[in-house]
């Protein structure tokens, strides 16, 4: 856990002059808390000095004190505004960085799907265990920082006085101070199995809900609720255990203030009748220490949390990258032919190997209609083309230069895919299709939709370009997606076009007519065009089939 902790503070750096700001108004703010105290024991021991006709000094002191209780009494809301107004600024900017560093991981890691865990745990894992990390910082960090401060204060000013007295008041504070922070690591377990249950049941929720078609045409529902009730259960047991080991630490910790507290009363009571303004000064920091120090059951608990969410995080974010770039990428060579050489490669060494000494040429310009029986590997070839994935052996080569020298962003933006399930994000029309080319004017997105033969259609929508696509496309048809999808490719700068099944949802007219003009879609670009069948109006300048692993010429 401590690893973890220490690892997310790193990530934070960054951001180092705000947390410390907080950090400092924390501080001044509980200080000022001391202070108050302070001075309000000062006038108390002033006023019964002067009553029982006590030395001058001891009056005065009362005196002195009340003069400085109402600037302390003022700066002290003030303090406590600004604290919470930094530590908040500067949680919201620690995590906002964390949550893009998360994101970005995660886009390095799962592409080819590889290790992909279910959608509703990494969606907690993104939202609520980031969420989670600002407990570290608001409810461990800033609120142990204040009570240190506190503590020490008061055994520093009660040690000036008395140091036997300032022991018995300091002693069980610390204790209360570190003991939860000692019970963190074991918390942490607890709060691990509550992270892991909440991840549990947001998939057993989420999964039902996205495919909810899917989940009613089976009649599944009562299965899908039972599982979320199910779940709901387990997190429940977890979440009690975690609340009765902060019970226990919530009874410590207030146990050994009670003993600081009567520990002083006690000195007091034994002590000779000079010590009372000293005894009455520790019995006020007593309260002011009981303050600060209330809070660090909840830190412990905070940094357990924190702990398990941190754990959580990094253990998705370092799932190995699948194909890492290289330390210095070569430059973009300028031509854009591809070949590939004996390439083999399995998705697991225990999966069979998808290709075992694959060879392809496909020259600058060249339409390539690669065809193949359902599992063949036509996708797969496209995710090595993509550096999706990397072949066991051989090698694939752009512009002569080896693919795997080359950086992943670079290499994308020579190669476009059309991925067999490609999606449309819930945003404007406009906005999906830029995703390819965000320059792109409207003429030229006009441009691609026409050639993806849906332009007509969306110009008959009210709000054309900015019409809404919904999440995941759903509000076109499977077959109006698909051509949208297939704008958005074509937009692409890219000089190398891989199209997986681009006619598959569309009628057999429109796919004969957007296939018969390819030629204008794609002038100079190579394209590799994976399909199940040819309707013979492709134009392909090769045809080649993938059978047991190899690319061999086919008649169509
Ligand atoms: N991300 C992945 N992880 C593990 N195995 C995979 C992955 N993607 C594909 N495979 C496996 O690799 C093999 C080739 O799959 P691929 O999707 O490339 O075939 P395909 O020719 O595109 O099939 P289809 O025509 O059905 O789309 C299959 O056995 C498949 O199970």
């Amino acid at each position: 856990m401590r690893h973890d902790v220490f690892r997310v503070l790193r990530l934070w750096r960054g951001h180092a002059g705000w947390l410390t700001a907080g950090v400092a108004m924390a501080v001044l703010s509980a200080l000022s808390g001391v202070a108050l105290l302070v001075l309000a024991a000062r006038v108390i021991s002033g006023a019964v000095a002067q009553g029982s006709g006590a030395p001058v000094l001891v009056v005065g002191f009362g005196i002195t004190a009340l003069l400085w209780l109402r600037p302390v009494m003022l700066f002290r809301p003030v303090a406590r505004y600004l604290e919470r107004l930094v530590t908040h600024e500067a949680t919201f900017r620690a995590l906002a960085q964390t949550r893009v560093w998360f994101f970005g991981r995660l886009a390095q890691r799962l592409p080819a799907g590889l290790g992909l865990r279910r959608a509703g745990d990494l969606l907690g894992r993104l939202v609520a265990d980031v969420e989670a990390l600002d407990g570290l910082y608001l409810r461990v960090i800033v609120p142990a920082a204040a009570a240190l401060a506190v503590v020490v204060t008061m055994a520093l000013v009660v040690g000036a006085a008395s140091p036997g007295l300032a022991a018995i008041l300091a002693l069980p504070l610390a204790a209360a101070l570190v003991l939860p922070m000692l019970l963190a690591p074991a918390a942490a377990r607890a709060g691990a199995e509550v992270a892991e249950a909440q991840g549990a049941l947001r998939s057993a929720v989420v999964e039902p809900l996205t495919g909810l078609e899917d989940t009613l045409a089976a009649n599944g529902e009562a299965r899908a609720a039972a599982r979320v009730a199910a779940e709901g259960a387990t997190l429940a047991a977890a979440q009690t255990r975690l609340a009765r080991r902060a019970a226990w630490g919530g009874a410590m910790g207030s146990l050994l203030t009670q003993v600081a507290l009567l520990g002083c009363l006690a000195w007091a009571l034994a002590s000779r009748d000079h010590a009372v303004a000293t005894g009455l000064l520790a019995v006020f920091l007593a309260f002011a220490a009981a303050e600060a120090l209330s809070l660090m059951p909840r830190a412990g608990a905070a940094l357990a949390a924190a702990g398990a969410a941190a754990h959580r995080l990094f253990e998705a974010a370092d799932t190995p990258e699948p194909v890492p770039d290289p330390s210095a990428p070569a430059p973009l060579p300028k031509g854009h032919a591809l070949r590939l050489s004996g390439v083999t490669f399995a998705w697991a060494p225990d999966r069979p190997a998808v290709f075992d000494g694959l060879d392809l040429d496909v020259p600058e310009g060249a339409r390539i209609a690669l065809l193949g029986p359902s599992g063949a590997g036509k996708s797969t070839l496209a995710a090595l083309l993509l550096k999706f994935a990397a072949p066991q052996s051989g090698s694939i080569t752009l512009g002569g230069i080896d693919i795997a020298t080359l950086a992943a962003a670079d290499l994308r933006r020579r190669v476009a895919w059309l991925t067999q399930d490609a999606r449309l994000f819930d945003d404007s029309i406009a906005a999906n299709l830029r995703l390819a080319a965000p320059e792109a004017t409207e003429a030229e997105l006009w441009r691609a939709l026409d050639r993806a033969q849906i332009g007509d259609l969306i110009r008959s929508l009210p709000e054309g370009l900015e019409t809404q696509c919904g999440e995941g496309g759903t509000r076109f048809s499977g077959g109006q997606g698909r051509r949208l999808a297939l704008a958005r490719t074509l937009l692409s700068p890219a000089s190398v076009l891989i199209l997986d099944e681009p006619a598959a949802g569309l009628d057999a007219d429109t796919e004969r007519a957007f296939l018969a003009t390819l030629d204008e879609a794609m002038a100079g670009r190579s394209v590799i065009l994976i399909l199940h069948r040819l309707i013979g109006v492709e134009r392909p300048t090769r045809i080649l089939r993938l059978v047991g692993g190899r690319a061999i010429p086919a008649t169509g």
